[in-house]
């Protein structure tokens, strides 16, 4: 079972478009969709394992959260997000507030691997926070997206299938910030593999990044 936390916004079908109501002159304004906070994501993750029966860090091998503490279930999470850093600083800055609060959960990080964009934001943020960063990264793509000294643990694979496929293994549950093409593909076949049932952990998405 799957749950976006908040639910994605769905385009309005025909029968809910009003008629009389044609869209306003001028400049169209994106839709006004709340941006949950990185806490907010991971409270989001949180409450879906526990809805969700079997799912998540129980069935991955996460740790019991300790009482009295803000240490997670989740073992490790997987966070899906930009090469690039985006149009607004607010990105950037959930990127880095994202990794922060992996650090203070004791969750490690699984990522692309990639040290620019979001992705090096956030992957320096749990890594410089002391816990363990894990890359899944092609060895094709390394000269693209990996500048100077890669962080934490590397792990290059043969190509695109495979380092989607590892970092859903290594992961207890997903989360997506803003980012491009790269990023939307990731995160609908973390979402399609569950629906089909190969994969029974939560997903999380910042709905501002869609
Ligand atoms: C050839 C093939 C099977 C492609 C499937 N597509 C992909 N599979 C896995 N990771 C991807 C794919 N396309 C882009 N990415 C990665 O997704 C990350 C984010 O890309 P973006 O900036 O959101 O854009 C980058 O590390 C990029 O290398």
């Amino acid at each position: 079972q799957v749950t976006t936390q908040p639910p994605l916004p769905s385009a309005p079908t025909r029968s809910q478009e009003a008629p009389s109501a044609p869209p306003p002159p001028g400049r169209r304004e994106p839709p006004a969709f709340p941006t949950p906070t990185p806490t907010d994501q991971a409270m989001a993750v949180e409450a879906m394992a526990e809805k969700n029966t079997g799912a998540g860090a129980g069935a991955a091998g996460g740790v019991a959260p300790e009482s009295g503490d803000r240490r997670s279930r989740f073992r490790r999470i997987c966070v899906y997000c930009g090469s690039a850093k985006g149009r607004k600083a607010s990105y950037q800055d959930a990127a880095v507030e994202l990794g922060k609060e992996l650090v203070e959960r004791g969750i490690d990080l699984v990522y692309g691997g990639g040290s620019i964009g979001l992705m090096g934001l956030v992957s320096h943020a749990v890594h410089d926070g002391g816990r363990h960063v894990i890359g899944v990264i092609p060895k094709s793509l390394m000269p693209r997206e990996v500048t100077g000294e890669p962080v934490g643990e590397v792990r290059a694979v043969s190509g695109m299938h495979e380092r989607k496929a590892e970092m859903v293994r290594s992961a207890d549950a997903f989360i997506a910030l803003p980012g491009g093409y790269g990023t939307l593909d990731e995160l609908l076949e973390v979402l399609t593999w569950a629906q089909l049932g190969i994969h029974k952990k939560p997903v999380t998405t910042n709905s501002d990044s869609l």
